[in-house]
């Protein structure tokens, strides 16, 4: 029988400040701070957090046992619902065991491959309106321009178009929904100035009178937007989302979605940039194919595939998950007690030494069918996550990433200075402080 370890006492250098523990390293950039103490304390190291004693699981191995909950002592909603705040309050991120195994089956039948097959039918449009408006120029903020892309596209898609809203309350509700977006992505929530949580609560509740003035709307008639497919999904059992559910799991879907993509799509564009010979072979596959590829069409795009695995490696648009503890447990022979928060490195991972041939190299053929890098362990790649709370939009996200590309790649061309390196914000997630400049110039023409 191996030996049961204690978890390791917390040195006095790495505790940080009262209460607030290690927030500020974390959020300077949390990677320095997981190399040292997987250097100092191993896979299952202690640190501090907002008044939590809490552990770092480092590695895949660590991450895994977390990520695939054997003895179901991790649960989601206390650990994220003390970093997102009461904003995302019984999404289905924060909803734990039997009820979370409840709602997501019902939520699963919005991503089957039908209706996957008719949002990229909506995707087309959406975006082809949302790049009209790129003028392009040597110093194109590529990042501030694809959050206002993503954004449009998520009023077509999930809400069916703002046909019958005005202009003025789109833009109400998007304020409302940023917002949201920025009080719950401070980890420092018990430091958030007032107002910044006030605007929160009012975009809360903005947000939900919204929904909820056009749910008996949606309620009424089926069409292939997610907020009338929610009101109409059921299991074969006849399982239903109520009315409440219906608005808890928009605001939250739309939350989910909306950095996580921006932050892939604007690494792609950084790399691509900086590495022509990869954005002209992608550009290739791209011309191969008509203006608005199918499905199918879409994941025949390998090149691009490749590049997004690795932007999604050396970028993780969630660089760490959370859990807590609900009971004690044991992960790599370390006892880790009940009430502890969780913190998974998953970008941590994502730069192995061990799992990776030279991890910050940009390489994307590593993901090619002959290499596989990313199966030198089966959580040695998670920027989805894994296990039941594992991303249900993957899928959605990445056939809308790959469609915003194609149609650039077919429309511009761009470059980024090879030693560019993004100046990361992580008070949230990680995003491109600079906005991620880019020299852009449509095909066929020059500066
Ligand atoms: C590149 C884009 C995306 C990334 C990197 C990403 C990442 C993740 C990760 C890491 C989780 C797991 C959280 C956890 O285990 O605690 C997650 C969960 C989730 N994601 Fe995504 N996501 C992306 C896009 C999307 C999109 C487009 C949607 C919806 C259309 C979406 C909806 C969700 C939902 C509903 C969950 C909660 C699943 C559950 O708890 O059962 N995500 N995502």
């Amino acid at each position: 029988m191996t030996e049961l370890l204690p978890l390791p006492d917390l040195r006095r250098a790495d505790r940080g400040l009262p209460w607030l523990g290690q927030v500020f390293e974390h959020q300077r950039d949390p990677l320095p701070l997981y190399r040292r103490h997987w250097e100092r304390y191993g896979p299952v190291a202690p640190t501090y957090l907002l008044g939590n004693r809490a552990v770092m699981l480092l590695g895949p191995d660590a991450c895994g046992a977390a990520l695939q909950n054997g003895d179901k002592a991790f649960a989601n909603e206390p650990a994220w619902s003390q970093l997102v705040g009461p904003f995302f309050h019984r999404g289905l991120m924060l909803i734990d065991f039997d009820e979370h195994r409840a709602h997501r089956r019902i939520m699963q039948d919005a991503f089957t491959r039908p209706r996957l097959e008719g949002y990229v039918r909506k995707l087309h449009p959406a975006i082809e309106q949302g790049l009209a408006s790129w003028a392009g120029g040597p110093d194109f903020r590529a990042y501030w321009q694809l959050k206002q892309l993503t954004l449009d596209i998520a009023a077509d898609l999930f809400m069916g178009g703002a046909d019958d809203t005005s202009p003025a309350e789109m833009a109400r509700v998007n304020r409302a929904f940023i917002a949201c977006v920025q009080a719950a992505a401070g980890i420092m929530r018990a430091d958030v100035p007032f107002t910044r949580w006030g605007r929160a609560f009012r975009g809360r509740r903005t947000l939900e009178a919204f929904l909820r003035r056009y749910l008996p709307e949606k309620r009424a008639t089926p069409a292939d937007d997610i907020f009338s497919v929610l009101c109409h999904i059921e299991t074969d059992a006849g399982d239903r989302f109520s009315d409440d559910d219906v608005i808890n799991h928009m605001i939250f879907l739309m939350m989910a979605a909306h950095d996580t993509s921006t932050i892939t799509t604007s690494t792609m564009l950084q790399y691509l940039g900086q590495h022509p010979e990869w954005q002209d072979r992608c550009r290739a596959e791209s011309m191969a194919l008509g203006g608005a590829p199918d499905l199918a069409e879409l994941e025949s795009l390998s090149s691009l595939d490749l590049v997004m695995r690795e932007s999604l490696r050396l970028r993780a648009p969630v660089p760490v998950l959370v859990r807590y503890t609900v009971r004690d447990t044991v992960v790599q022979g370390v006892h880790v007690p009940a009430r502890t928060l969780c913190l998974l490195g998953i970008q941590f991972t994502h730069l192995m030494e061990q799992y990776w041939t030279d991890p910050t190299a940009f390489d994307p053929e590593r993901f090619s069918p002959d290499r596989r890098e990313d199966r030198s362990h089966r959580f040695a790649w998670a920027p989805f996550g894994g296990g039941v709370h594992k991303c249900i939009g993957l899928h959605f996200a990445g056939l809308e990433i790959k469609s915003i590309l194609h149609r650039l790649l077919r429309t511009y061309r761009w470059s980024v200075d090879p030693g560019y390196v993004a100046p990361l914000d992580h008070h949230s997630l990680p995003f491109p402080k600079d906005g991620q400049p880019i020299a852009l110039t449509r095909l066929g023409h020059r500066h």
